[in-house]
């Protein structure tokens, strides 16, 4: 699986502002749409491009056009706080949705919605979502999106634990990983270390679970 790291100093700069536990929930949201930018400009750049005639107040010439938008799904709910800067980037692009919450004790993925195209042949799909820990949402999200024909996933996480790559890896699907860091690991209670919390909770505040 290709993994990609973004190591540059504004990713690093809003990660650390995501990490730190005095950050409130509007600056923590600030950061991620940010960063989402950076995640998204970054796996775009091996998008297959079409040349089509424009002309300029000057001349005819060539401009360029996405070949293949591609789908965007943000897994709710961390990932919602990732969708609009992702549509922002790339606003030929269409939205489908995945909702997700891990139980607490087996930190089994729970899905709880689900809302995408029928037929996914043909078209990359970019997976959002800031948490990459045990791997099991991601791995199931990115199962929905296979057994529906999808053969081009990239998925866009703030944080990843290795043991949540090697899951993806060890899943044999079709898709590539582009992070801001690759984090120690998981406590016991399964949480990336050193990671930022529950990025659910720091966006959107804590909520009873079903
Ligand atoms: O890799 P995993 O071990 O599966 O954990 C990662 C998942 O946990 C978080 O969602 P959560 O279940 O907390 O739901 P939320 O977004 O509603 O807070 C996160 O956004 C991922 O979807
Ligand atoms: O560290 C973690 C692990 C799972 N989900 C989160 O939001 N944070
Ligand atoms: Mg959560």
């Amino acid at each position: 699986m290709d993994v990609t790291v973004i190591d540059h100093p504004l990713a690093q700069t809003r990660l650390t502002a995501m990490r730190d536990a005095r950050t409130d929930s509007a600056s923590f949201r600030a950061a991620l749409r940010e960063l989402t930018t950076m995640l998204v400009y970054e796996a775009a750049r091996s998008f297959p491009v079409e040349n089509y005639s424009i002309q300029t107040p000057v001349t005819a010439t060539e401009g360029t056009r996405l070949a293949n938008p591609p789908l965007l799904v943000p897994v709710l709910r961390a990932g919602l706080g990732m969708a609009d800067a992702a549509l922002a980037l790339v606003p030929e692009s269409s939205m489908g949705f995945v909702g997700l919450a891990r139980d607490e004790e087996t930190y089994e993925p729970r899905a709880y919605m689900e809302s995408l195209p029928r037929d996914l042949s043909g078209r990359p799909v970019l997976v959002l979502d800031p948490m990459l820990a045990t791997g099991g949402s991601l791995e199931h999200c990115c199962r929905l999106l296979a057994d529906r024909g999808c053969t081009d996933i990239t998925v866009l996480c703030v944080l990843a634990a290795p043991v949540g790559i090697e899951r993806l890896e060890r899943s044999g699907l079709p898709l590539r990983l582009v992070t801001a860091s690759i984090d120690e690991g998981l406590n016991d209670r399964m949480f990336i270390v050193p990671g930022l919390g529950d990025a659910g909770d720091r966006q959107f505040g804590g909520m009873p679970r079903f």
